[in-house]
């Protein structure tokens, strides 16, 4: 467990960076490439714990891949040449490599058990297990959480689902089940999610189609190896955008930022607080879009957030209600109770650890009220706890920038979860 003493009170933050590669995308590349017919090259991948646990459950079955600095190649093998792993798949604390490989290994003829760390043992499963259930899989998990054990089965059928809750990760899985059924796979979802399952299939020579809030999936199993480039993470880059805005005489730009439009919802809702972030060098080729994106320090107004805003801003309602401390006003954030769910419920995180820094913030059942216009500050020296949550802990370091006193952020270790080189990057662009 590492304490680390946090940058405060800083005279601006500026410069360029290249943010590390996108962590959804990553672990999807590593997943399609593996069970493609050829090499697949995953250029710029994010090299961050929970790639590797994606990257480590592949290798458990017989996937090899290797690395070339910032690159890797996956030497792809039918998903039927799989091998049955000696032990259980260790997912670390990576939600979105145990969904989605929950749903792409659902019709293995062998066991796969599958472990994590104690935050991911207590993230519900249920929403995975019921519908893939219902096509024909079974998964013996208690209470629906890790340790999960897939017993073999005859087969999958497609199946017509509605998800219940507004989430890629499960909606990724059922894609993946859907493409092994018998049968069409017709998914609906409440509202749109990342999409970058069924926008990287299309790259892998599958097409999968949208008809209003439907997916639907027509099984093959034949994907042809091709090459990824990997954008940089908006959900990294947020934590900068956030930083420009709210610290004095900052200007920073992020360069090859992921664009995709279903995970720039912190670039509308900024908008609506009265950011102006500009967008330049927009690269569109087929794969996924991404450009610079440039902001500079500006006051922010109070907005109300709602349940419609959430699905493509969700891993940054953290740095939202950080931002929102700091606007004209209150803002109101309803509809964000997935955040209980997340590393840590993110509710109560954020809510203790800002508060502790001089914020006022109320947790909500299903959000925050964030009381704008409160300067952070410390009367003597304070911790702060990222509590295992890598969002939470580069929220602070963010947040610390502008708090008068000092500040310590115990377990800073957790960002290498999504963003290792987080605090290089941070000293990089803070002004001396
Ligand atoms: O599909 C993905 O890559 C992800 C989906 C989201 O989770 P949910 O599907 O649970 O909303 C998000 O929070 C997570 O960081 C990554
Ligand atoms: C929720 C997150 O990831 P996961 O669900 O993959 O653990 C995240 O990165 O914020």
């Amino acid at each position: 467990m590492t304490d680390r003493k946090l940058q405060t009170a800083v005279q601006g933050v500026r410069g360029r960076l290249e943010v590390p590669g996108d962590k959804s995308i990553s672990h999807r590349a590593v997943m399609l490439g593996s069970i493609a017919d050829g090499d697949t090259y995953i250029k710029g991948i994010l090299d961050s714990d929970d790639v590797r646990s994606t990257l480590g459950a592949m290798a458990d079955m017989g996937v090899e891949s290797e690395w070339y600095d910032q690159d890797v190649i996956v030497h792809g093998r039918p998903l039927t040449a799989l091998q049955e792993p000696s032990h259980p798949l260790n997912m670390g604390n990576s939600g979105t490599s145990t969904r989605l490989l929950m749903g792409l290994l659902a019709n293995q003829p062998f066991p796969i058990t599958y472990s994590g760390d104690a935050s991911l043992s207590t993230r519900p499963l249920g929403r995975v297990i019921d519908p893939l259930g219902k096509m024909g899989a079974r998964y013996v998990a208690t209470n629906q959480r890790l340790p999960a054990t897939k017993v073999p089965t005859q087969g999958l059928q497609g199946i017509h689902y509605r998800l219940p809750v507004a989430s890629a990760q499960v909606k990724s899985a059922l894609i993946l089940a859907g493409l092994q059924a018998e049968g069409q796979t017709v998914i609906t979802e409440p509202l749109a999610t990342r999409d970058h399952t069924e926008r990287m299939l299309q790259q892998f020579g599958v097409t999968i189609t949208r008809d209003g809030q439907d997916i639907i999936v027509n099984p093959t199993t034949k994907l042809h190896a091709t090459t990824i480039q990997v954008p940089g993470d908006i959900s990294s880059a947020a934590f900068w955008l956030i930083a420009g805005l709210i610290v004095p005489n900052s200007q920073l730009t992020l360069t090859k930022v992921g664009i995709n439009d279903t995970r720039i919802g912190i670039l509308r809702l900024l908008q609506r607080m009265g950011a102006v972030i500009t967008m330049a060098n927009v690269v569109a080729d087929g794969g996924e879009p991404y450009a610079d994106l440039t902001v500079t320090t500006q006051g922010l107004q109070g907005i109300h957030i709602n349940g419609d805003d959430v699905p493509t801003a969700v891993d940054e309602i953290p740095l939202l209600v950080l931002a929102a401390t700091q606007a004209l006003g209150d803002t109101v954030i309803t509809g964000a109770q997935e955040l209980h769910v997340k590393e840590t419920d993110r509710i109560a995180t954020v809510t203790t650890q800002l508060n502790k820094l001089g914020a006022n913030i109320e947790a909500r059942e299903d959000g925050f009220v964030v009381h704008g216009g409160t300067p952070l500050r410390v009367a003597e020296p304070t911790v702060v706890d990222s509590c295992g949550d890598h969002r939470i802990g580069m929220m602070l370091a963010i947040a610390a920038l502008i708090t008068d006193g000092e500040v310590t952020l115990a377990k800073a270790e957790a960002v290498s979860v999504s963003y290792p080189s987080f605090f290089a990057d941070l000293e990089r662009v803070v002004a001396e």
